[in-house]
């Protein structure tokens, strides 16, 4: 059968499915009152083996926060509506935004919490197009049957080349001497500036960030050890110490690597910087909350601290310009930016072209696969399962998408709605209390499709679903 053909037919069966809204979209759940992505067939365009879904027009996808050009690109590449926002948005508006959506992209700064999430009722995916996921409630997310994806690793060595350039820059006085010679001042001095050759390094978080700072350091001539709640094999010549009070005693620059979690929050405070060696520097391109900086401001103020970099505060402005990082957003920065050897950056650790770059495609082509195919692999907060794609060459074969509560007895009564037909592929995963199931089903009449639909939407464990054909 021709994709033109096809489409048509869907058309027709769109239309007289759709109680509200868009065409393809019927509410499942109308007591909860969530609705969910219904029924989209995917149409193959054989020359280039890419699959769409139909209505591609249908799907709306947000981007906050500068997304990449490449997402943009793979996005309306297949069809998607997208509306892009080069900042966050505040959160009201954020919440009428969400409402429609099937998909959202944010970065670091949107905070998609239960409150924000609560009020998606078509959303099917969150891309979060950085490292960190702190910002969405994920445990919240997959309840709804919403599954989230991150890029782990594409922007891990922007960062620790910022951090190297930063322990130098620290080492050297270099944002002071620049400052003042920009405003006309020669002030040629070497007191308590230092080459970083045998120096010892300090890491706080052996992860993917931690570990590549790390061969950067040895490789400039600096001693590497480093401190990870889980035992993490050295590399080079680095060394783990059993205890972050070793760590602090031990190094000359301190450099933090941890994800923002309720352990992390406060980790360098005032008995941290006192544990501290005299005159050592602090490094902070982590999260905002690990660093309580009013501690950091009376250490540095004493001389107990000799310099240090931030990348990123507790509060950050929701988009660029001039008067945005101030005293109303982070009540002690006039204070901060008035003490020497102090290097703040507006929170661009990944923020290179190759970094962008790569995220975008990464977090796009993961988006784009689960939305097509449903297939879940890299996502943070679900199950992941896959299934090769469809063969949508075949007719009366539809993939139904199938997540619920993880709970007894479920895939006995899923399989008993699906027997009627044939069961070519099924594969099921679970995930603390949410499972997901994708299972490619043939013999199926586009008459039968509704029925399996309704079947499905009545059983007690669905958290929501999706049929693909
Ligand atoms: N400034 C920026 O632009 C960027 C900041 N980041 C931040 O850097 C963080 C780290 O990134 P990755 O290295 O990719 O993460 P990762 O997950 O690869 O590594 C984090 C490491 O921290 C360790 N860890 C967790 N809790 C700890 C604790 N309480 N004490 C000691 N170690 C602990 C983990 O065991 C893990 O080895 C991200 O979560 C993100 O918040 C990431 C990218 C860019
Ligand atoms: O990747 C991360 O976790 C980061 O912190 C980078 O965030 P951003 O994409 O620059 O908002």
């Amino acid at each position: 059968m021709a994709a033109y053909e096809i489409n048509n037919l869907q058309n027709d069966f769109q239309q007289s499915l759709a109680l509200s809204g868009s065409p393809g979209v019927v509410s499942t759940s109308p007591t909860q009152s969530f609705m969910n992505t219904l029924p989209r067939r995917l149409s193959v365009s054989k020359q280039q083996k890419v699959l769409k879904p139909f209505s591609t027009g249908d799907m709306k996808i947000l981007l906050l926060e500068n997304v990449n050009q490449t997402a943009i690109e793979i996005f309306k590449g297949q069809g998607y509506q997208v509306e892009f926002h080069k900042g966050s948005l505040p959160e009201t508006e954020l919440i009428e935004k969400i409402k429609d959506v099937h998909a959202i992209g944010i970065r670091s700064k949107t905070k998609l919490t239960a409150n924000v999430l609560q009020h998606a009722k078509n959303l099917v995916v969150i891309g979060c197009f950085c490292i960190g996921t702190n910002q969405v409630d994920l445990d919240f997310a997959a309840k709804k049957g919403i599954a989230v994806f991150n890029s782990p690793f594409s922007n891990s060595r922007s960062v620790a080349e910022l951090v190297i350039a930063e322990i130098i820059s620290l080492a050297r006085q270099l944002g002071d001497r620049s400052i003042e010679l920009h405003t006309g001042t020669w002030n040629k001095v070497s007191a308590r500036c230092w080459e970083v050759r045998g120096k010892t390094l300090g890491i706080i978080g052996y992860g993917h960030i931690g570990s590549q700072l790390s061969v950067l350091a040895e490789a400039m001539g600096m001693h590497v050890i480093y401190y990870d709640i889980v035992t993490i094999m050295p590399l080079g010549t680095a060394k783990q110490v059993p205890t972050l009070d070793e760590l602090l005693r031990k190094a000359d620059f301190v450099s933090l690597h941890v994800p923002e979690s309720p352990e992390t929050k406060d980790m360098i405070s005032a008995p941290q910087l006192a544990a501290m060696k005299d005159g050592a520097y602090l490094i902070n391109a982590s999260r905002g909350t690990v660093v309580d900086i009013p501690s950091l401001v009376a250490a540095m103020k004493v001389g107990k601290i000799a310099g240090t970099a931030l990348d990123v505060f507790p509060n950050e402005p929701r988009k660029n310009g001039a008067g945005t990082y101030n005293d109303e957003l982070n009540g002690w920065t006039s204070e901060l930016i008035s003490l020497p050897n102090v290097i703040l950056t507006p929170h661009i650790g990944g923020s290179t072209e190759e970094a962008q770059t790569a995220i975008g495609m990464e977090v796009a082509t993961s988006l784009t696969k689960y939305i097509n195919e449903g297939n879940s692999v890299g996502s943070v907060n679900f199950p992941e399962v896959s299934l090769k794609a469809l063969d949508y060459d075949q007719e009366n074969t539809v993939r139904a998408l199938y997540i619920h509560q993880n709970v007894p007895g479920v895939l006995k009564i899923v399989n008993n709605i699906l027997s009627d037909h044939n069961i070519d592929k099924q594969f099921s995963d679970s995930c603390g209390e949410i499972a997901y199931l994708i299972a490619d089903i043939s013999s199926v009449n586009q008459s039968d499709i509704k029925e399996i639909y309704e079947q499905l939407n009545q059983t007690s464990a669905k958290i929501s679903i999706r049929l693909l054909y």
